[in-house]
């Protein structure tokens, strides 16, 4: 390995380099002592990766014995980040596993006495290291964090403490500098199916947890592949075979690997409750979330426990068919309800305001100033504050509850009714396994794993990773598409407002505001709003394949055609005039007469083929494809702005509000409809 610092060096003008340890995504970490003798390691993160300092900060305070110490975050003199942390002179888990020997001939495990599993370690040493883990990983949840990153290489044995390692960081650092080996976020074989779709919920740390423990018992992995993409989606489709994992705890892992996040266990408690390991006698852990619980005093001791076997040669076990006499069924069947988007965005907010009000350094009078100035000027506002919430729990409290209806409903009874396809897939994956997967078979006559991890080549293309990432979004049910519509709607009826409000007071600053001036705003928000909602509609329902583009245009014109008609009616009911802006920049055709009446104001038809054009032409579905470029494109606007001026030269229709519609519909879609960012996911490596 060939390091940037040798031995000696003294960095950031306090740290003598003793020797290299390693070289990871992040960059390289040596060993280093401080002036006064303390032993560190030091992470020189890569120079090409852009550290964002300030939120780390949070990651500096965390405590826990479980928790590999991080001590500061310093830039050289040549502006390079290094991470200050906590030396551990201990193995990490990759290196134990690694240096098990499945055969059991010379392994740790069995010097050290205890019968070993086909990993190699004893259930005993499982424990000690899914324990220290879990605990560690709780500490970081109940901070606010997520791991992001839980991989055997992250986890140490420091002197008989397990520590967790390398959390934060991926955080921080912004993956649209990463290059080389690390993926965006999390390791390959560990990454749970949603990080995909650009979630990281901590069941993203949960699902590592079931794969780490897989591993921990049979040394090898529930999902491998030849290739990055095999690998990827196999945890999207696969069902892992569990005949090989110690009965006990395979509704944890079966819990853990569960594809839809709102299926797995909702924190670690939860999890830790599934194992026989959550009320052990002599383990004084609670596995609660309290950030100062006892988990912080007692980290997982290695005590004599009674030793779970492994299960004895038996048919292959599906998941999806607990085994006779396998505990907590309720595993697979209760699920919590989804929270609500909104309702969560405001309880995360609630978090980082009270995170930020904790870590806050001002002396109790200044704050207590800061609340009494935040009270006054709330009290001042009331006479707008007041009537705006209340307009707002008027559409909210209905959606809230007619969106908790439609996922009541949505929740399926039992794991099969959500996983129809599971059945056939597990057939072929237990009891065939795949040629060239010997893991696949292993469970045959109880045989040692023969594969272990492997080291997969090359980065994903961008095609690839598209198609992965459609793949997922295939899996979602009709009905929960459907919740997500709603939810769409109500946040494109919001920001409709947002936009009625902004033209209105732009457009009405000079004039008297009565019923009839307020009328045209009125209805190019509607307009707008029925646009989207449609346009939103057809994104949900396409959003799973590339799809033909005939067929797609075709019924984006259906869709205009109906927006037309009902702008049409619309400006009847809302006495619109219609004659505003007819008159074309280029040389004017006559107009015909089954469109347009003799004074030149349209008729319905020229409503719907203007519209049936604009959507057709312009593909107007794209801007709500979750896999869009960006988020918000300008582009897409002034594109939508332009070509609805084009099609105008040729049907006119009242202007600017049909440029206004045309601008304001991409605007709201791209706002309303989810948004995965695929490019960060393009360069998933295995490591
Ligand atoms: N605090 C530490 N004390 C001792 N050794 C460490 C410490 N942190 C990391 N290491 C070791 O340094 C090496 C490189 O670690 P690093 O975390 O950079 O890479 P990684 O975990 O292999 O990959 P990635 O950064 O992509 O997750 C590993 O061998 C790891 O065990």
């Amino acid at each position: 390995m060939n390091f940037t610092h040798s031995p000696n060096e003294t960095v950031l003008d306090r740290y003598t380099i003793n020797r290299g340890i390693g070289i990871g995504g992040f960059g390289e970490v040596y060993f280093a002592l401080s002036q006064a003798g303390k032993e560190v390691a030091l992470k020189r993160i890569q120079r090409n990766l852009d550290v964002e300092l300030r939120g780390v900060s949070h990651c500096l305070n965390l405590k826990h014995p479980n928790l590999v110490s991080l001590h500061d975050i310093c830039r050289d003199k040549d502006d390079q980040a290094w991470v200050v942390m906590e030396y551990v002179a201990g193995k990490n888990l990759r290196e134990v596993l690694d240096e098990a020997d499945p055969s059991g001939r010379i392994c740790r495990a069995t010097v050290q006495g205890g019968k070993s599993l086909p990993s190699g370690l004893t259930m005993d040493e499982v424990r000690r290291w899914f324990c220290g883990m879990a605990a560690g990983t709780a500490h970081l949840h109940s901070a606010g964090l997520v791991h992001r990153d839980l991989k055997p290489g992250n986890l140490f044995d420091d002197n008989g403490i397990i520590k967790v390692g390398d959390y934060g960081l991926s955080k921080f650092i912004s993956s649209s500098h990463r290059s080389g080996h690390t993926e965006s976020v999390g390791t390959l074989h560990y990454m749970a199916p949603e990080i995909g779709r650009g979630q990281y919920g901590r069941e993203i740390d949960i699902y590592a947890m079931g794969i780490i423990l897989f591993e921990l018992l049979t040394g090898a992995l529930p999902f491998d592949g030849e290739t990055p993409q095999e690998i990827v989606v196999k945890h999207l489709t696969d069902t892992p075979d569990l005949s090989t994992i110690p009965k006990e705890l395979r509704p944890a892992i079966a819990a853990c690997l569960q594809k839809n996040p709102k299926d797995r266990p909702s924190d670690i408690a939860s999890m830790m409750k599934l194992t026989p390991w959550a009320n052990d006698v002599g383990q004084p852990m609670t596995w609660s979330s309290n950030p100062h619980g006892s988990l912080a005093q007692n980290p997982p001791t290695v005590t004599a426990q009674p030793i779970p076997q492994p299960a004895s040669v038996e048919a292959p076990v599906h998941v999806t068919q607990p085994a006779a006499h396998t505990p907590s069924p309720h595993v697979v069947l209760s699920h919590p309800t989804t929270e609500e988007p909104i309702a969560r965005a405001i309880r995360m907010s609630f978090g980082d305001l009270s995170r930020w009000w904790q870590n806050l350094e001002r002396s109790p009078g200044s704050k207590f100033v800061m609340v009494l100035a935040t009270v006054v000027i709330l009290l001042i506002n009331t006479h707008w504050l007041l009537p705006m919430l209340s307009l707002i729990g008027f559409f909210y409290i209905p959606y809230y509850v007619i969106r908790h209806i439609v996922l009541q409903i949505a929740e399926p009874d039992t794991y099969a009714h959500t996983h129809p396809g599971h059945d056939r897939r597990g057939a072929h994956f237990v009891h065939g396994g795949s040629p060239g997967h010997p893991q696949n078979g292993m469970n045959q006559g109880g045989a040692t794993p023969v594969t272990r991890r492997r080291s997969v080549p090359a980065q994903l293309s961008k095609a690839q990773v598209r198609q992965m990432l459609r793949q997922s979004l295939a899996q979602r049910t009709k009905l929960s598409l459907a919740a997500e519509w709603t939810t769409s709607g109500m946040i494109s009826l919001v920001v409709a407002g947002t936009l009625l409000l902004i033209s209105s007071v732009i457009g009405l600053r000079n004039s008297e505001v009565s019923p009839l001036t307020i009328a045209p705003y009125v209805w190019m928000a509607c307009v707008v709003w029925l646009g989207s909602f449609g346009l939103l509609g057809l994104g949900k329902a396409w959003e799973s394949s590339e799809g033909d583009g005939f067929t797609r245009r075709l019924m984006a014109a259906f869709l205009g055609a109906g927006i037309g008609v009902v702008a049409y009616m619309l400006a009847d009911v809302l006495m619109v005039p219609l004659d505003q802006g007819l008159s074309r920049d280029i040389d004017a055709t006559s107009l015909p007469t089954t469109f347009y009446q003799a004074s030149g104001i349209p008729k319905a038809a020229a409503m719907m083929a203007h519209f049936a054009a604009l959507f057709a032409l312009l593909r107007m579905w794209k801007p709500v494809d979750p896999l869009r470029r960006a988020r918000l494109s300008l582009w897409a606007v002034s594109v939508a702005v332009v070509g609805e001026w084009v099609i105008h030269q040729m049907i006119p229709v009242p202007q600017p509000a049909g440029m206004l519609i045309a601008g304001g519909i991409v605007v709201m879609t791209q706002m309303s409809a989810p948004w995965v960012k695929a490019d960060s996911v393009t360069s998933l490596n295995a490591s």
